[in-house]
């Protein structure tokens, strides 16, 4: 991965720090390189039907991020693809957050590519794909802890989407699976790449050869899920919510968003010196900063 281009923007990153009480995410490499999207998006924005909407909540720190073609389990239409890569981009501005949601609407995560779309779009796979690559890229790097609520039949593009968030949460009654190989194709919007470095390569293989589809208790095994919702639960999208609130949101939101950068900088493969060196030196900038010092007199308060 290009070091000169990342020192670049730590050094930026750092000079703002300086002059910042709150701590800054160092935006990753990925940024400076990222092709251009817009005649494919143009052509995308053609195959019409369904919506992506995002609801962000200053309050809470907590945005949800809703598929919405609920008369076809939420399947994926190219204007949709546009619809989330401009909510993604929303979020990249979101200074407050510290946690998104992204669901389906009526209890169906997504069944996939909205094959009305998949055969209508045969002549732009490639342009498709690195479209989508780039909005799944986004969103899995934004600087704040991402879950996706994997509910009713989440297929294909539906179950790679998921790959996209830092965790997944299950509902009881859902189904998971990679079935793109039934379908003659390979992933399309990166989940080869994603499950890869989220499961290691023989489960990536298995998942993606074998288009099992997972109930919850077979998911959470293979380590794909993060949590299963009790069956009891009469409200998932609650139960999410207060999931991802009591396991990382208990502290400065501005720190928890720079470890995600640190995480997201150290993903995208660069290599251990750098990431060490990139993790040392924002570590400089909170040790001895306002939010350490608060914590270390309430500490002090309790002795
Ligand atoms: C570009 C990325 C690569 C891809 O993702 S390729 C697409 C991969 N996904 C699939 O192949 C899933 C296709 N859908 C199915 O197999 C079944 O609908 C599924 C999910 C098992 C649910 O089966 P059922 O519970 O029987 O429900 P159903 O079939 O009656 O579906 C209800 C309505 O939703 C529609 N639907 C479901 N998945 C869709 C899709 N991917 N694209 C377009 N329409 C889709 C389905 O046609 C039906 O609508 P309608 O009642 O026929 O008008």
């Amino acid at each position: 991965m290009c070091t000169r281009a990342t020192n670049k923007v730590l050094h930026g990153v750092l000079k703002q720090l300086k002059s910042q009480s709150n701590v800054t995410f160092a935006r990753s490499v990925y940024y400076l390189n990222r092709p251009n999207l817009q005649p494919i998006r143009t052509q995308l924005a053609t195959f019409e039907g369904g919506s992506v909407e995002l609801e962000m909540d200053n309050s809470s720190g907590i945005a949800v991020l809703t598929l919405s073609n609920p008369r076809r389990l939420n399947s994926m239409t190219g204007k949709m693809m546009v619809d989330m890569a401009d909510c993604v981009g929303e979020l990249e501005l979101w200074k407050e957050g510290k946690g998104l949601i992204m669901c389906g609407e009526g209890g169906n995560l997504c069944s996939g590519g909205d094959l009305t779309f998949v055969r209508k779009a045969l002549h732009y796979g490639e342009e498709m794909a690195a479209y989508q690559h780039d909005t799944l890229t986004r969103l899995l790097n934004l600087p704040l802890i991402s879950v996706a609520l994997v509910q009713g039949h989440t297929l294909g593009g539906g179950a790679e989407l998921s790959t996209a968030c830092d965790y997944r949460v299950m509902s009881p009654s859902a189904k998971i699976g990679f079935v793109q190989i039934k379908m003659g194709l390979t992933t399309a919007w990166g989940a080869a790449t994603r499950l890869t470095r989220l499961l290691g390569r023989r489960k990536a293989i298995d998942l993606l050869c074998s288009a099992r589809i997972l109930l919850p208790s077979a998911a959470f095994h293979e380590g794909l899920v993060d949590y299963v919702i009790p069956r009891i639960c009469d409200d998932e999208l609650q139960e999410t919510k207060n999931w991802l609130m009591r396991n990382f949101c208990n502290y400065d939101t501005s720190i928890m968003r720079a470890i995600k950068s640190l995480v997201v900088n150290a993903d995208l493969s660069m290599d251990m010196s750098v990431a060490l060196d990139n993790e040392r030196k924002l570590f400089a900038q909170t040790w001895g900063g306002p939010v350490q010092r608060k914590a270390l007199d309430a500490n002090i308060k309790h002795k």
